[in-house]
């Protein structure tokens, strides 16, 4: 298990981390969600033993990071953000023999699991190819591989599909299942609410430091009455927008020089009213349309308000 005890990190007078407390039995594809600067890289980075906890401890499985650090970071593969996590002049052959050797692990013992990673990411016709000349998508395999030369038991990846495409995105998916096991945990940071429901098996959400939402993906099974729809208007006057925020239950953000208000509701006729009120003020609409209720639309009730501000949620979270 991964456990989390009042973990907090502070960068002088801000607090990023604020209190975490979090178990991950093993087993889990634990989805790290939260918007931007809500403290989810560094929590992987206090995890991975980069940044200390200005207080608070991790254990994995049963080996505390404050008290047995090096022992510690045996459990733990990291692929941060961005793509600097390989050699871009080393093949991924030499890449993993590098992080191996970082790791104390001799080239021949590596050799069988080398063949093994190449095999289930694909990357065996690449694997005497520059790591500079491979796709994102590739680059980010090789990344996943040499963080798991160690075989460590927790995994932790930070925006794995950041500049990936379609196709990318959803061969990492397939990827990541392949590599969770009974025995190990993978946490997951992405702003890719659709690649996480549908890979992760527990969501968490992070706001301004504080975890808000730690739940089973079933979770979400429980709206499946709800109803969103997404109404396209004009560009609406901020007023305008903290006035709609007030009485529905939306989200709004501008796109492509209109307004999108995406709004879940239980009853399909309770869109009069929204539409009514956008009449009465005489907005311009361009488009309504009817979408799937998605984890997107629970992450941003939660993290929705004023400025960012954490708001009491539409739902019963
Ligand atoms: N080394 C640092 N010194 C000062 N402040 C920092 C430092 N690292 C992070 N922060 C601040 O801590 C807060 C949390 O940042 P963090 O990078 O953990 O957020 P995040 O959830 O990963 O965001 P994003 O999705 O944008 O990557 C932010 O306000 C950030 O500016």
């Amino acid at each position: 298990m991964l456990k989390y005890t009042e973990v907090s990190k502070a960068f002088g007078e801000l607090v990023a981390v604020n209190k975490l407390n979090l178990n991950v039995e093993a087993g889990t594809i634990l989805g790290f969600l939260g918007p931007n600067g809500a403290g989810k890289t560094t929590t992987i980075k206090m995890s991975c033993g980069l940044v200390k906890p200005t207080y608070g401890d991790i254990e994995a499985f049963g080996i505390s990071i404050s008290k047995s650090r090096k022992k510690y970071i045996k459990n733990i593969g990291a692929v941060l953000e961005g793509n600097r996590n390989i050699y871009w002049r080393l093949t991924p052959i030499e890449n993993m023999e590098y992080f191996a050797g970082l790791r104390g692990i001799s080239r021949k013992k590596i050799r069988e699991k080398m063949d093994e990673y190449l095999e289930i990411f694909n990357l065996k016709e690449k694997r005497n190819v520059e790591c500079g000349k491979l796709s994102r998508g590739m680059q980010q395999k090789v990344a996943i591989c040499c963080a798991m030369i160690h075989e460590p038991r927790i995994l932790f990846l930070d925006e794995p599909t950041l500049g990936l495409d379609v196709e990318s995105v959803d061969s990492m998916e397939n990827i990541i299942k392949k590599i969770i096991s009974k025995d190990r945990i993978i946490i997951i940071t992405s702003h890719d609410l659709k690649f996480v429901s549908d890979l992760c098996n527990r969501i968490t959400i992070i706001h301004k430091g504080v975890l808000v939402l730690d739940k089973d993906i079933s979770f979400l099974e429980s709206y499946s009455d709800n109803i969103t729809y997404i109404i396209e208007t004009q560009v609406l006057q901020q007023e305008i927008k903290n006035d709609i925020h007030k009485n529905f239950p939306v989200y709004i953000e501008d796109n492509n020089n209109k307004t999108q208000i995406r709004i879940t509701l239980k009853e399909d006729n309770e869109i009069l009213e929204i539409l009514n009120y956008l009449k009465e003020i005489s907005i311009k609409l361009f488009n309504i349309r009817k979408v799937n209720f998605e984890l997107k639309d629970v992450f941003m009730d939660i993290i929705k308000g004023d400025n960012g501000e954490y708001a009491r949620s539409n739902f019963d979270i």
